[in-house]
């Protein structure tokens, strides 16, 4: 782990969720409300339905609150779409985007993907672009190609350490209770970040690097403790307060 670089937990929470969930965001809310906040940032990125309201509970909380997509335009005719001003108007500082379920769900390309990064960066937010390579990729040898090409056509010229964090997610992994060895996540972390360090000099250096995919309380330490994972993207363990305080407990104990 570079110590240098700021850990972020993040929690992604798909399409789950309803009103009737709002206690469980604001347990998470008051969970990370602990001496070591100032230390670790922590993020949580319901359904977009329940952003406001999401926002306004965790406004004594040092709990950050983001969306899970956005159009890459600011507004028109995109029925069904938010875009990332919309997103900064409910108060939300982080996008998640290119997460491989919308890539492979919608047809999203590297390209859109690398647009709507671009938008975030203009509303204010900060980008979570997600990469990572399908078990046949992985399985045939592919993974580093497949993350050297989603990084050169993914992430936008004008990322920063500040705006852009990077996920790598492994496809396989995602809910699938698998999760690549210690020698596999160093070996893509430490690519993504000399890939990183080429392209945007020092902010490549200092940009974020999360480890998504069957993070639970039980492994997040182990991998918190790889080089260059700078943090967590967490999905099914992110839906309880008390799964994802867990991992947070990690993230204290490592960084304490
Ligand atoms: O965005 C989160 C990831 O897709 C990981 O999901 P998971 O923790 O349920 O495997």
């Amino acid at each position: 782990m570079t110590k240098t670089i700021r850990p972020l937990l993040a929690g992604n929470w798909k399409m789950n969720g309803t009103r009737a969930s709002l206690d469980q965001i604001k347990a998470i809310g008051d969970g990370v409300k602990t001496p070591l906040s100032d230390k670790i940032d922590t993020l949580l990125c319901p359904p977009a339905t329940l952003l406001y309201v999401a926002t306004a509970l965790c406004d004594d909380s040092p709990l950050a609150i983001g969306a899970q997509d956005c159009h890459q335009q600011v507004s028109g005719p995109h029925t069904g779409d938010i875009s990332a001003e919309m997103i900064a108007d409910c108060f939300g500082t982080h996008v998640i985007v290119g997460h491989s379920e919308r890539r492979r769900n919608h047809a999203e390309s590297d390209m859109l993907v690398r647009a709507k990064a671009h938008a975030a960066h203009e509303a204010g937010l900060t980008a979570i672009i997600c990469l990572g390579e399908t078990a046949y990729e992985h399985n045939s040898g592919q993974t580093l190609d497949v993350l050297k090409r989603e990084l050169a056509s993914s992430v936008p010229d004008d990322s920063t350490a500040e705006s852009t964090v990077i996920a790598y997610e492994p496809v396989w992994a995602i809910g699938s209770g698998l999760i690549p060895t210690r020698e596999n996540i160093e070996e893509a972390h430490g690519f993504i970040r000399s890939e990183l360090v080429e392209r945007f000099g020092n902010g490549g250096a200092g940009m974020r690097i999360l480890y998504g995919g069957s993070v639970s309380g039980a492994n997040a330490r182990d991998l918190l403790d790889i080089p260059n994972v700078n943090g967590l993207l967490v999905g099914g363990q992110s839906l309880k307060a008390v799964d994802f305080l867990a991992i947070y407990a990690a993230f204290e104990r490592q960084f304490a």
